[in-house]
């Protein structure tokens, strides 16, 4: 029986200023995979040893750049993890997965968290596995070992997460290097290995609520951070101060998005931090100027300011005054020669979401 569906994954914000490695925000600007399977396209997909044909829509985020073979695409690559992990080592003969992508690589929206969750969701899909969010995340968790992009992505809304302590053994299969979780580019040779599968339940998260007047502003230079280098100058411990400091805001913040209306006062010195964002500004030119330039008093309707994710986006939490919050932060960025482009964004609280065509 042929079929053809489609799924959506939220780009998302993590961190949200103290919340590092916690917090993140599902938004509404959505990866999508469109898929088909059926048989009558089998001499298509031979070409790849997998039997997936991976095409990426010309106006897509990163349409040049990424890899189409399906074990070194970080989607296909990740959902042949999910199927040989339950012994099924190729996609359906005949698949085909079209690619639409609007999220930025690189700029701190969780493109990666995007990609590895539609990636665990299309092998859960294809595999007929019947796993629901909450395995399915386990599965994301050993690729991307952070939850909070990937929570915010998988289940939507305004999200804190944790990892759970691992038992020993647990720990083992989770410090196995991701060459071995995800199958390398292996020019067709599959090894026939199984990968080590998810312990269950690593991730736990809850689900706050949101005050439906706060929007989100995202300033997105044009200029790529790796995650990778910018959780690369981040210091290996930290003094008592700095993590009070960040602990007190953190709890003060997730009730104070729900309160309508949002109080700017509670808010803008309850998204300070000083885990992540004081090390990053040596690789995202005048990020504290940035950050201190538009405050509840100059702008009027802005809430908080911080940097997304890794960087180097800055998102502005607001209720209104969204076009001159963003000049103001374009402005900035263009003194340091970085140009930018902005967008207005809502929560996405359903998170990923999968329709039959
Ligand atoms: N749709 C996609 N298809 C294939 N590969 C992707 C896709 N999206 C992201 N990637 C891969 O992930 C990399 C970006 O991941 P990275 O973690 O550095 O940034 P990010 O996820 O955009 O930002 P952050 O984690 O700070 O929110 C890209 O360079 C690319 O290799
Ligand atoms: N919490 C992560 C999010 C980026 O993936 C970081 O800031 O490094």
């Amino acid at each position: 029986m042929p079929r053809h569906f489609k799924i959506s994954v939220p780009a998302s914000s993590a961190n949200i200023g103290p919340g590092f490695d916690v917090l993140g925000i599902g938004l509404s600007l959505f990866l999508e995979l469109e898929v088909t399977i059926d048989s009558k396209y089998a001499e298509e997909t031979n070409s790849d040893p997998n039997n997936c044909l991976v095409t990426y829509d010309e106006s897509s985020e990163g349409a040049k750049d990424v890899p189409l073979a399906s074990d070194a695409n970080l989607i296909t690559r990740t959902a042949l993890y999910v199927l040989r992990c339950n012994e099924i080592r190729q996609f359906p003969i005949g698949t085909k997965v079209h690619v639409k992508n609007p999220i930025p690589l690189g700029r701190g929206l969780g493109s990666s968290g995007a990609a590895v969750v539609a990636g665990v969701i299309l092998g859960n899909e294809v595999g007929k596995l019947g796993f629901d969010k909450q395995r399915m995340l386990d599965y994301c968790l050993m690729i991307e070992r952070h939850p909070d992009n990937i929570t915010a992505a998988m289940m939507g809304g305004f999200v804190g997460s944790y990892l759970r302590d691992l038992t020993a053994s647990e720990m083992e299969r989770k410090e196995i290097p991701l060459s071995e979780v995800l199958p390398e580019p292996a020019g067709g040779s599959d090894t026939g290995l199984v990968p080590p599968i998810p312990p269950h339940d690593i991730g736990r998260h809850i689900k706050y609520d949101w005050c439906k007047d706060v929007h989100c502003v995202a300033i997105i230079p044009d200029f790529e951070v790796s995650t990778a280098k910018s959780r690369g100058v981040l210091p290996n411990a930290y003094t008592r101060q700095d993590m009070i400091f960040n602990l007190q805001r953190l709890a003060v913040l997730t009730t104070a998005l729900t309160q309508s209306p949002p109080n700017p006062d509670l808010i803008y010195p309850a998204m300070q931090d000083r885990v992540h964002q004081p090390y990053r500004k040596t690789l995202i030119p005048g990020l504290t100027e940035i950050l201190s330039s538009v405050t509840p008093k100059t702008h009027p309707g802005l809430l908080g300011i911080c940097l997304s994710g890794a960087g180097p986006t800055i998102l502005a939490l607001a209720t209104e005054n969204f076009d001159a919050i963003a000049d103001e932060i374009l402005n900035r960025f263009k003194k340091e020669g970085i140009t930018c482009r902005w967008k207005l964004l809502d929560p996405a609280y359903n998170g990923a979401v999968v329709e039959e065509l």
